[in-house]
């Protein structure tokens, strides 16, 4: 049996004069899983991220975190089991070096010396940010501000890490290199939600994806069930992976025929460009 981590049941969530944000959200969430959370812009991730760390409180509905319901607990009891990292890593920078911003969580939770110096030197280290411990962190690029963050999480020894869109605004290369580290860390034996609009690196790195439209969830499954095109993911606001599209549009071109495979995959990425410029 899969041990389960984070439990949401029936949540609900309504803004001050707004309307309802979350309609019955039920979410759950295993030890090592690698999950996405999508869904077109307001339909409510980040609302459900920002209640599993008890930053705002439900209308009704339940949380539990190891088994524990979280309604009494603060942010900062939050913070002791999950890392959360924001989209704007500027939002969460504030010592003038690398490694002061890392060691502030682990030494506000009462770390030892020697487990602060041990966890901070492994954060540090997974990150690729070692080099880097003396740096100004308001200096560096946008990637690696986004790595002291994620640093500055792992360090506090999360059993799980949230981040909200950690990849846009990024160029492809950072983009890639923190799936990358986020994978490793996954593979450590850190579970992962990861809140994105991007429908390749759903693809190609998470386990899990759930859906939210206007608040309710309507997908929950794995990235191959989602693009499998029994779905009309469109009506959601999601657009498949190019691999997907040029799968599903080159069934019964003959392989051995490279030209005309090279031909119509050029074809379909110009139409794809096209249909989404
Ligand atoms: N502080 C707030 N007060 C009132 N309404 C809010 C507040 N924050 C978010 N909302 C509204 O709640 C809805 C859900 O917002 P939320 O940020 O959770 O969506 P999202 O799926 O994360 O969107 P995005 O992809 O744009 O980040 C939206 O309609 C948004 O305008």
């Amino acid at each position: 049996m899969p041990e389960t981590l984070l439990d949401i049941q029936k949540l609900v969530f309504t803004y001050k004069n707004a309307e309802q944000t979350l309609a019955e959200v039920d979410f759950a969430v295993n030890v090592g899983e690698f999950v996405a959370l999508v869904g077109r812009n307001g339909s409510g991730k980040t609302t459900l991220t920002r209640l599993a760390m008890s930053l705002i409180k439900p209308a009704s509905g339940k949380i539990t975190f190891q088994g524990k319901n979280t309604a009494a607990m603060t942010p900062a009891d939050m913070a002791r089991s999950i890392g959360y990292v924001f989209q704007n890593p500027d939002r969460q920078i504030f010592h003038d070096t690398v490694a002061k911003e890392v060691a502030y969580g682990p030494q506000q939770l009462g770390f030892s010396p020697e487990a602060l110096n041990q966890s901070v030197a492994w954060a540090l280290r997974m990150t690729g940010l070692t080099e880097l411990a003396g740096s100004f962190p308001r200096l560096l690029s946008r990637g690696q501000k986004q790595k002291v963050a994620i640093a500055s999480a792992i360090a506090m020894q999360p059993k799980m890490l949230i981040l909200d869109e950690p990849t846009s605004g990024q160029d492809p290369w950072d983009g890639h290199n923190l799936m990358e580290l986020l994978n490793s860390l996954n593979q450590q034996g850190i579970t992962i939600i990861l809140v994105t609009h991007d429908m390749e690196l759903i693809a190609k790195y998470a386990t899990r994806v759930a859906v939210l439209d206007r608040g309710h969830k309507v997908f929950d499954g794995t990235p191959s069930e989602l693009f499998s095109g029994s779905r009309d993911i469109a009506a959601w606001g999601l657009i498949p992976p190019t691999a997907v599209v040029l799968g599903q549009q080159l069934s019964g071109v003959n392989a051995q025929n490279a030209a005309e495979l090279v031909k119509r995959v050029m074809s379909t990425i110009k139409e794809r460009s096209e249909d989404y410029a």
